[in-house]
């Protein structure tokens, strides 16, 4: 997906920051006017909704009074204003037109600022936020901002409503709640979430009005990320919302480094070992669920010693890609090596069937540029055990059998 940014600039310095920033990341293709005129020539021509956003000046040649913000409002793009002068009045005139963002080109962090709005706006296109409070002015307030920031927003007239919401999508990131709503109100759905396990990652963000300053630290308290008085100034709301956000962002980045196998994008050992126990526990609660294999590729030093390590690693990466492909229901792991694992929570039946189909099409397969072929062995447990630990005893028992009677075969306890 390519994303076309209007830029609207008399000064040929500024202009080429801009399209050097925007070039940078290869998403964004800057399209360049110096003018009134042209803008509106390029917004006519292109009808105006295949921009994903303008970044304009407000002092141009031929428009010196920042017309060409109505210009680009009108024609349905969103507008950020990157000007030489800084006016108060101006300023919050424009915010209320509608502008996403009003930035001063006082230092080279602002053309910083300038890209990182651009890309808040491309990611929030992903993001679906609930917005909780019983007053529809308040909500459709909320929802507006929201949507000028490209947020796809559900709504809710309750607190009870908007669990129910949050409980059915597990899509919904970022939760917007009055405290004085019908049926639950604000403060205590938040603790209500902070118990739940599974809302961990979601930002909540408090809102209230009156005049009771105990509310904000209850809420944070409470677990929200963070509050707001109304009425509000929308920048203070788009900032909150967007440093909360990337928070989340910067701490999910780093669960997933820490999680997450480097070279065959698969969950690691420890994710394996921190999560897993809770996957095998639910996989065995659904009935006949709950097999986990152990499965090892064979031979797998003479690939490293003919090839070399680099080869070796492009086949480990390329039979991970295969394991998650064969397995997506599961929890697939490498163990280590060249040693992966699979969590089944699929029926015995259903899971020993993958596995020999697995088995049978990587025979088949040829790897790399050197047009690699391997086989693999593998050790099954799908008698129910105590913990995963257990289970991974077994399967590894097994798969040393598998190894001991020939490899290229599967083993089950
Ligand atoms: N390229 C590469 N090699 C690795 C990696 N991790 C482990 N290895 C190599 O994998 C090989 C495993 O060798 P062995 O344990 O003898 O097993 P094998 O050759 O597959 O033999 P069997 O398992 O008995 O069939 C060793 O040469 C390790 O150096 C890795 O991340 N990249």
């Amino acid at each position: 997906m390519v994303y076309k940014i209007l830029v609207v600039e008399d000064s040929p310095v500024v202009q080429n920051v801009l399209k050097h920033l925007l070039s940078q990341l290869t998403v964004y293709v800057p399209i360049v006017c110096s003018c009134y005129k042209e803008a509106e020539a390029t917004l006519a021509s292109q009808n105006g909704d295949e921009f994903f956003a303008a970044i304009v000046d407000l002092n141009l040649p031929d428009a010196t009074n920042g017309e060409v913000v109505d210009l680009v409002l009108e024609s349905g793009v969103s507008c950020i204003v990157l000007t030489g002068n800084f006016n108060d009045d101006l300023r919050l005139e424009l915010l209320n037109k509608g502008v996403l963002d009003y930035i001063t080109k006082d230092s080279r962090y602002s053309f910083d600022h300038v890209m990182k709005v651009i890309e808040r706006l491309r990611k929030n296109q992903h993001i679906k936020a609930l917005v909780a409070d019983d007053s529809h002015t308040s909500r459709l307030f909320v929802k507006t901002l929201l949507e000028q920031y490209r947020f796809n927003v559900v709504e809710a007239e309750d607190g009870q409503q908007a669990l129910a919401k949050l409980e059915e999508d597990p899509e919904i990131r970022l939760f917007i709640t009055d405290h004085n709503m019908p049926l639950i109100n604000g403060y205590d759905l938040v603790r209500m979430l902070r118990h739940n396990n599974r809302f961990k990652d979601l930002v909540v963000i408090g809102l209230s009005t009156g005049h009771n300053s105990a509310l904000s630290a209850k809420f944070i308290k409470a677990g929200a990320n963070d509050f707001l008085k109304k009425p509000f100034y929308h920048e203070e709301f788009h900032c909150r919302i967007t440093h909360n956000l990337e928070s989340q962002e910067m701490l999910e980045t780093i669960r997933d480094l820490a999680n997450i196998d480097v070279l065959t994008k698969l969950k690691n050992r420890r994710y394996l070992f921190d999560e897993g126990e809770s996957f095998y526990q639910q996989a065995l609660s659904h009935g006949d669920g709950g097999g986990f294999a152990m499965i090892d590729i064979d031979h797998f030093k003479f690939v490293n010693d003919t090839y070399g390590h680099m080869i070796g690693d492009s086949l480990l990466e390329l039979v991970g890609k295969e394991i998650s492909l064969a397995f997506p229901e599961s929890l697939t792991c490498r163990f280590g090596g060249e040693e992966f694992c699979v969590v089944s929570n699929e029926s015995d039946d259903v899971f020993e069937q993958k596995l020999v189909d697995f088995q049978a099409s990587l025979r088949t397969k040829e790897f790399t540029g050197a047009k690699i072929k391997v086989t693999c062995s593998i050790g099954v447990c799908h008698q129910k055990q105590d913990s995963l630990d257990d289970a991974v005893r077994v399967a590894d028992k097994k798969l040393y059998e598998a190894k001991n009677n020939g490899r290229d075969r599967i083993e089950l306890d």
